[in-house]
């Protein structure tokens, strides 16, 4: 007899106190009308409060339309979303009340200036005059806004944008935050600067859901990550466990010269020294300008615990390394592996 394999799906979905999850997909589907596949297709997943959550995937994966369920944007075909204790379909407007969404596009009111906007938004969600000037003046403040706080948006810079959409969905205080690709177009200063934000906020026990194709982003900020392909979770885990458990090992390079009377052949003396080694899977010559040689030796798991075997190795040869190189298997691999290179 057997058993359904092992799924990651639900690795940690609730946290360690029993606590109920910030969000909760249950065998979440959509299909689009005259669609003849199911955008989303059967996804469940659980994001613990205060966790920074990442959805992964290709292009057409299921991010937005997922995220759009979640955020009442689009409904459900089937299957149930719950938000901060809400469920969207049954109680739209009591989700919204608990969630905030930055989407990938400025949609912010060109007419007004950054503060008007956030004040508009608190009063729309029905935050009081006094605590949405108070709330106004904080956010502009941590966002680095407050010297164009009077500015019109028109005027302001692709980058100050982006941070003031981030304090505007604050302003309501939020329970659970989406950030769609929250650092697309962003120069690498204001992409640390969000960044830290949202590091921020995961400190202040905001839950945050981010959709990203950025596998730096996902690595550096997210607690876990699901990656979705056709509509489906393929993988739920750390970061880190994903690239235990789903890539191939590492890999360490070396660039040689010939030592000393060298008799020729050094590359293949290498590869047949490095292919002896526990833990080296394989070896291959690549490109190195004459007369130094490269080798690239493929390992099982961290290439640092083979480094030590593999420079005896190499040493045994009589030549000399002029440099070294270990390449960690990182979530893009994780990626690779799981949603395949061709391009969408
Ligand atoms: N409004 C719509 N009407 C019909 N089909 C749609 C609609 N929105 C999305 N789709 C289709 O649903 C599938 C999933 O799209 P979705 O935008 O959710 O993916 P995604 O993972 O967010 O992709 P991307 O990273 O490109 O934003 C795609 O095949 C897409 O063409």
């Amino acid at each position: 007899m057997t058993s359904a394999p092992p799924t990651d799906r639900d690795a940690g979905a609730r946290r360690p106190d029993g606590g109920p999850p910030a969000v909760e997909v249950v065998d979440l589907v959509k299909r689009y009308p005259k669609a003849s596949s199911n955008a989303v297709d059967g996804i469940s997943f659980a994001v613990r409060r205060g966790e920074v959550f990442g959805l992964l995937g290709p292009n057409g994966a299921g991010k937005t339309t997922t995220v759009g369920v979640l955020t009442t944007r689009v409904r459900a075909t089937s299957g149930r979303a719950v938000v901060a204790g809400a469920d969207v379909a049954a109680d739209p407007s009591a989700a919204r009340a608990r969630l905030a969404v930055v989407p990938q596009r400025t949609n912010l009111d060109q007419s007004l200036t950054a503060r008007q906007n956030l004040l508009f938004h608190a009063a729309y969600h029905g935050v009081g005059k006094a605590e949405r000037t108070r709330r106004a003046d904080e956010l502009l403040d941590r966002f680095g806004l407050a010297e164009r706080a009077d500015a019109k948006v028109d005027k302001v810079s692709g980058g100050q944008a982006q941070r003031l959409m981030i304090a505007r969905a604050l302003m309501h205080d939020p329970q659970v935050l989406f950030l769609d690709e929250p650092s697309t177009g962003l120069d690498p200063q204001a992409r640390l600067f969000v960044w830290d934000r949202v590091r921020e906020l995961r400190d202040r026990g905001t839950t945050v859901v981010l959709t990203t194709h950025d596998m730096d982003e996902a690595e550096e900020l997210a607690d876990r990550v699901g990656i979705v392909d056709h509509g489906k979770v393929l993988a739920l885990d750390t970061p880190a466990a994903l690239v235990a458990r789903h890539s191939g090992g590492g890999s360490i390079e070396v660039v040689l010269t010939p030592g000393e009377g060298d008799d020729g052949d050094l590359a293949g003396r290498v590869r047949r020294a490095l292919d002896a080694v526990r833990g080296v899977t394989g070896t291959d010559e690549m490109p190195a300008d004459a007369p130094s040689v490269r080798v690239r030796a493929s390992v099982d798991g961290d290439p640092a615990s083979s480094l030590a075997p593999v420079a005896e190795a190499v040493d045994s040869t009589g030549a000399v390394v002029t440099d070294v190189r270990l390449g960690r298997p990182d979530l893009e691999d994780v990626f690779i592996s799981l949603t395949g290179r061709e391009l969408r």
